[in-house]
């Protein structure tokens, strides 16, 4: 078995790509709960598997290998060592706040008592007070939150597999997320990449681990060639883990540019990707709200340094003739969102207009509701592949967000 990483491009033609397929996790909260979970509405989950299955026959009827992460997840926790499993169930519960007691030790049975697949697809769709006997009488469960119903909090956007992990190069990253709500996600991850069969004991490069400090999610890491990777400053990525994630690259002598696009810290824009994307070699979709009035934004450039620095950093604003210069194409087209139209421009975006899923060189994945933003596209020269949006663009996020490519074809 060799590496079954391979990510040198944003475009190359889609080879193998996780997904996660919206389950119970997606219904299972209140709108008072809502918002702590980073969702806007509450998804109507037929649908939204309706719309998710098309989603995952388009990449496959595209040539994807498409891999399912409850089933990595499920594959690895039934394997032949039982104690990975224990250990997993103890560390799953100790990061949602159960770490001894008796509530601790009936979450523990309860979960080691089902079958593997079920327990996964527990786990992930979180565990209500009610569905659990503690036996002995609990003073934390009688008096601490008492109204909650959760002892185990729902992980509702799991079906964004981009944001846990960033395959890149012949590696990853294992994200630090930013908020509590998805802070447990990459531990499904970590699970898969240290054994699953597919990865374990290949050596494969943990550019940054979730044990880090500082933040970074998937959403905000483009890998735009096969020397040049793009993050975004963001509401989910601190330039902190940035510089980490440069360092690592640089010293593995896997790509030498790494651009740091400082882009606005709200919910809408929480990632790069929700607001530019690489559709073709000299293709990006862009958002016009993350340009100032000249059309600028902070851009830095970092390359391996010298005896003194281990960086060597450059601060630009003219993003355009950055991407120019660190690409060497001489002309590059910006599709704006919406067409540049205000109102367009920001309900589109709100709907992941620009985050388009790119599985060949000018062929990308988009939300059917975005259909100005689709035909501007269209007059670009891409090729357009639209899918159902009504339920799953409820958490906020598209395409790209809602795929981990594993591996790519070179170009
Ligand atoms: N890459 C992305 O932009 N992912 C979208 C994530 C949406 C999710 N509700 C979140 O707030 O994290």
């Amino acid at each position: 078995m060799t590496n079954p990483i391979h990510i040198f491009s944003e475009i190359g033609n889609l080879q193998t790509v996780m997904l996660k397929r919206p389950a119970d996790e997606v219904q299972n909260f209140t709108p008072q709960m809502m918002q702590r979970l980073l969702f806007d509405d509450i998804p109507y989950l037929p649908i939204a598997q309706k719309e998710h299955d098309q989603f995952a026959q388009v990449l496959r009827d595209n040539g994807a290998n498409v891999l399912y992460l409850e089933e990595l997840v499920a594959e690895v926790l039934n394997g032949q060592r039982p104690e990975v499993k224990q250990q997993f169930v103890k560390t799953i519960l100790a990061e949602s706040g159960h770490t001894r007691g008796a509530i601790t030790a009936a979450l523990n049975e309860f979960l080691l008592n089902m079958p593997t697949d079920l327990m996964v697809a527990k786990i992930m769709a979180g565990i209500r007070k009610s569905e659990l006997d503690v036996g002995a009488w609990s003073l934390v469960r009688a008096a601490e939150d008492e109204d909650y119903p959760y002892y185990l909090d729902p992980m509702p956007n799991l079906y964004f597999t981009r944001d846990p992990s960033a395959f890149i190069g012949s590696g990853l990253t294992i994200n630090n997320m930013t908020f509590a709500a998805r802070k447990r996600e990459s531990l499904f991850t970590e699970l898969v990449i240290n054994y699953h069969p597919m990865f374990a004991g290949q050596n494969i490069p943990v550019w940054r681990d979730r044990n880090q400090i500082g933040r970074i999610e998937g959403g905000d890491e483009l890998i735009l060639n096969d020397h040049v990777v793009a993050i975004g400053i963001s509401e989910r990525t601190s330039a902190e883990a940035i510089e980490d994630v440069a360092r690592s690259l640089f010293a593995a002598g896997q790509f030498d540019t790494v651009l740091a696009i400082s882009i606005p810290k709200t919910h809408a824009t929480m990632h790069l990707d929700t607001v530019f994307t690489m559709v073709n070699h000299d293709q990006f979709t862009v958002y016009p709200g993350i340009l100032d009035a000249k059309g600028d934004i902070d851009t830095w450039i970092m390359h391996p340094g010298d005896d003194q620095h281990d960086l060597r950093v450059t601060h630009r604003t003219d993003l355009k003739n950055v991407l120019k210069e660190v690409l060497n194409v001489s002309e590059l087209d910006m599709i704006q969102t919406g067409g540049g139209d205000p109102i367009i421009a920001g309900r589109e975006q709100w709907n992941d207009g620009s985050n388009t899923l790119t599985i060949a060189p000018g062929v990308v994945v988009t939300y059917d509701r975005n259909f100005v933003s689709n035909q501007l596209l269209i007059e670009h020269g891409i090729k357009v592949l639209e899918v159902a949006s009504s339920e799953l663009s409820r958490g906020r996020g598209g395409p790209r967000c809602m795929s981990c490519p594993i591996a790519r074809a070179d170009l």
